[in-house]
């Protein structure tokens, strides 16, 4: 029965915080998938250009301690905990103590809006891989359903929109070309999931909110090998293409497929994109993500309370209506389809 959570579990995906970390955590990240080492090697480079820092955790310290803020203030009083896929505090750990507090049921917040193996499926997997690492004594973890839609994600976009839109003149604001931006994934892996479906609807949600009909829906940080189809356009193609169809003098790109400043939103469009723009005299503008914004920490403790209420209403803009709170059998799953291996 609803209701009976005695903890908050944020979810996501780790990030290195020093340059020894980033071999060992993108092996992790890479780990069973078909991606090139020299495209590893070439991410790292990205994150060590950065000191070897991601800002991922310490976003999520930001969002975890908001949240207890929210929750202090306005309930319910859980305890938040924090696991991640592929760096520390891993879910393991976070699941070895959470049963050592006592927790035996949780309700998990994943960091991803959208629907797709490694955003949903592959975290169930971690988690369900952690629980046997911990054995009987493990709690039993629920996740939130996917917020794509949620009007408080849509309307935190369109008011970071808003903002990028105004730093640009009145008089091309307009005809700015906004550009909303996803991780791409294989096609094997889009083909068993809703994540195409739901990027599109939360960019025209947005879009909609804004009132700024002149929008594309773009990928960005594809890994694997030429041969292997990815979900296309990338951004910086379309980029060029506007440019050289004379229809992009000023572009704003908002990251809606991450919920916060990614070292994929840092480099692979605050510095490439942006760098890519200023080649060619295009104005770029980058929207904020929702990171911690009181709005979006709203949301998450209003999901909660949501799943803990009989009969509670569950809020969704558009025509696709709120995700599952379970999910089916089948959901987001993926077998990576390896290329041909060639003979001799
Ligand atoms: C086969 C699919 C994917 C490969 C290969 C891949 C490589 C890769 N990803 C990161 C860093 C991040 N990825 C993030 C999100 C993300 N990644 C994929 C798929 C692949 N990534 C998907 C479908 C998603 C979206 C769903 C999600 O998990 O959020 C993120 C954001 C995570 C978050 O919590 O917001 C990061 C960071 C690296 C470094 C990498 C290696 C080359
Ligand atoms: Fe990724
Ligand atoms: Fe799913």
């Amino acid at each position: 029965m609803p209701g009976d959570y005695d903890a908050i579990l944020v979810v996501s995906f780790g990030g290195p915080e020093g340059p020894e970390d980033v071999l060992p955590f993108l092996e992790n990240v890479l780990r069973g998938k078909n991606v090139p080492r020299e495209r590893m090697m070439e991410v790292a480079e990205h994150y060590q250009s950065f000191g070897g820092v991601s800002p991922i955790n310490e976003q999520n310290r930001r969002l975890i301690a908001a949240l207890e803020e929210e929750l202090a203030r306005r309930g319910p009083k859980l305890p938040i905990y924090w696991g991640n896929r592929n760096w520390r505090p891993l879910l393991p750990d976070t699941l070895n103590r959470m049963a050592e507090d006592g927790v035996k049921r949780a309700i998990a917040f994943f960091t991803s809006a959208f629907s797709s193996y490694s955003g949903c499926r592959q975290y169930r997997e971690n988690i369900a891989e952690a629980q046997q690492t911990v054995g009987p004594d493990a709690p039993r973890v629920d996740k939130l359903r996917m917020f794509y839609n949620h009007p408080a994600f849509v309307e935190v976009n369109a008011e970071n929109l808003r903002a990028a839109l105004d730093r640009i003149p009145t008089d091309r604001r307009d005809d700015a070309l906004v550009l909303f931006s996803a991780h791409s994934i294989p096609m094997s892996m889009a083909d068993n999931c809703r994540y195409q479906q739901q990027l599109a609807e939360s960019s025209r949600l947005v879009a909609e909110a804004v009132g700024h009909p002149k929008y594309e829906l773009v990928y960005q940080s594809r890994s694997g090998p030429p041969q292997q189809p990815w979900l296309e356009p990338d951004v910086c193609d379309v980029i060029e293409e506007r440019h050289s169809e004379g229809t992009a003098a000023d572009v704003v790109v908002l990251p809606i497929g991450f919920v916060s400043d990614h070292m994929e939103v840092i480099y692979d469009l605050d510095t490439e994109a942006k760098e890519l723009c200023e080649r060619l005299g295009i104005g770029f503008q980058r929207a904020a993500t929702v990171g911690v914004h009181p709005k979006f920490v709203g949301m998450i403790r209003d999901l909660v309370v949501e799943r803990t209420t009989d009969g509670a209403a569950r809020p969704a803009l558009g025509d696709l209506g709120p995700s599952h709170d379970v999910c089916p059998v089948d959901c987001c799953t993926y077998t990576p389809r390896r290329p041909p291996v060639a003979k001799s």
